[in-house]
């Protein structure tokens, strides 16, 4: 009969592991949403084996493993409400963006909480854009307590493994910093670039032309707003801190770019540029980034040769094609190289006509 595993919440993010687990691993899940509608086709879909569309009457005590998948905020509110209706052996855990409110909470209840984040993700949400394939090659971060048992760390390396992702384990702390960082201060960002737009003249103008960096930095102000709302508030002394700091760093930009200072300004500009071509060799070593497509495929064996194959029919040449293996922020984790902008747009075509999900 495999472990029992209730998934609450089969947004985005629930019904993706909902499908993850379900193919990868021998269980029975059962999956709770407040929209019955996500529930019907979660059911018909055979994501899930049992459905409920309201927490109230779950039967907590028969799980093995319990997920949160919710907003933080109802996180927090059924972790309370679960003390002393969860059983012993029991392991439950959340998946929510910021760690540090639901560990205090974890470190006050009378069952095993271990934090949880998968460093993955998108701007859309809800169960209809779910996939099993969602984690692979993601990192997954846990967070659990001094006191967390070693037996329940381990189930969750064994999930994680499971569905493809990697794990890293950090507190709570460090968590929300370093997510404050890479994440919540970006979409602050990116949001704050989107505003900035009309506080001129011409805004139509300016959307219009808004194309290439302006798009690729600000993809991720399209995010739901709920979500974002919510993630600042559980998070507001990290941001603050990581805001004033890049306060700080334009402020000082302003200031050489008042005095003129062509030194400044380069250095600004190299090491800015040093540090980020770091960034794409450790995702991806020794694919360069011209003329690229990613296709957002499962990873698993055949997939690189169908596509290769696909590719060669249609006389297209491929430079390079790779697996991501850290999926963060990523569409998709196969990356294709083609030799030019003509097989780009040509093999743009042909994977989108076999159906691939496919982003240039
Ligand atoms: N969206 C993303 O890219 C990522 C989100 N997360 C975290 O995952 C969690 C869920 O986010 P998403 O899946 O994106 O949101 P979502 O909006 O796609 O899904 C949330 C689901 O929870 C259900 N829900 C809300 N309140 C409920 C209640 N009281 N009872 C039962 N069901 C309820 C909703 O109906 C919805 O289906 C959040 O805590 C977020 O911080 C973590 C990593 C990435
Ligand atoms: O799509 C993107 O770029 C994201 O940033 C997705 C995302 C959103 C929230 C998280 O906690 C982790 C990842």
């Amino acid at each position: 009969m495999g472990k029992q595993i209730a998934i609450i919440g089969l947004g985005l993010m629930g019904g993706s592991l909902a499908k993850a687990l379900q193919s990868k691993w021998d269980v029975t899940i059962t999956g709770v949403d407040q929209d019955q509608t996500t529930i019907e086709t979660a059911m018909a879909e055979r994501t899930i084996q049992y459905g409920l569309n309201h927490l109230e009457t779950l039967s907590w005590e028969v799980f093995d493993l319990i997920i949160f998948c919710t907003p933080i905020e109802i996180t927090l509110q059924w972790m309370e409400r679960i003390d002393g209706k969860v059983k012993d052996t029991a392991t439950v855990i959340d998946i929510g963006s910021t760690k540090g409110q639901v560990m205090q909470l974890a470190a006050k209840v009378n069952y095993d909480f271990i934090g949880g984040h998968p460093m993955v993700g998108s701007e859309k949400s809800g169960y209809i854009h779910s996939k099993g394939h969602l984690f692979e090659n993601a990192y997954f971060i846990l967070t659990p307590l001094e006191q967390s048992k070693e037996e329940k760390i381990t189930l969750l390396y064994e999930m994680i493994d499971a569905i493809g992702a990697m794990p890293i384990t950090m507190d709570a702390e460090q968590h929300d910093l370093f997510t404050a960082v890479i994440s919540h201060v970006p979409h602050i960002i990116a949001s704050a670039l989107v505003h900035m737009i009309k506080e001129f003249d011409h805004k139509e103008v300016l959307i219009k032309l808004a194309a290439g960096g302006f798009k690729d930095i600000t993809r991720i102000a399209s995010s739901s707003p709920h979500l974002w709302q919510h993630i600042s508030l559980s998070n507001k002394e990290k941001i603050d801190l990581v805001l004033k700091q890049l306060l700080t760093t334009i402020d000082e930009y302003k200031q050489r770019l008042r005095e003129e200072n062509n030194d400044y300004l380069f250095t600004y500009f190299s090491k800015a540029k040093e540090m980020r071509d770091q960034i794409v060799d450790t995702v991806n070593t020794d694919i360069p980034k011209q003329y690229a497509l990613i296709v957002d495929i499962e990873d698993r064996p055949g997939m690189i040769a169908k596509i290769s194959t696909l590719l060669y029919e249609h006389q297209i040449n491929i430079k390079n094609i790779g697996i991501i293996h850290n999926r963060e922020f990523e569409n998709g984790c196969l990356k294709i190289i083609l030799e030019n902008r003509l097989d780009q747009v040509s093999a743009y075509q042909v994977l989108q006509k076999h159906e691939y999900l496919v982003f240039k």
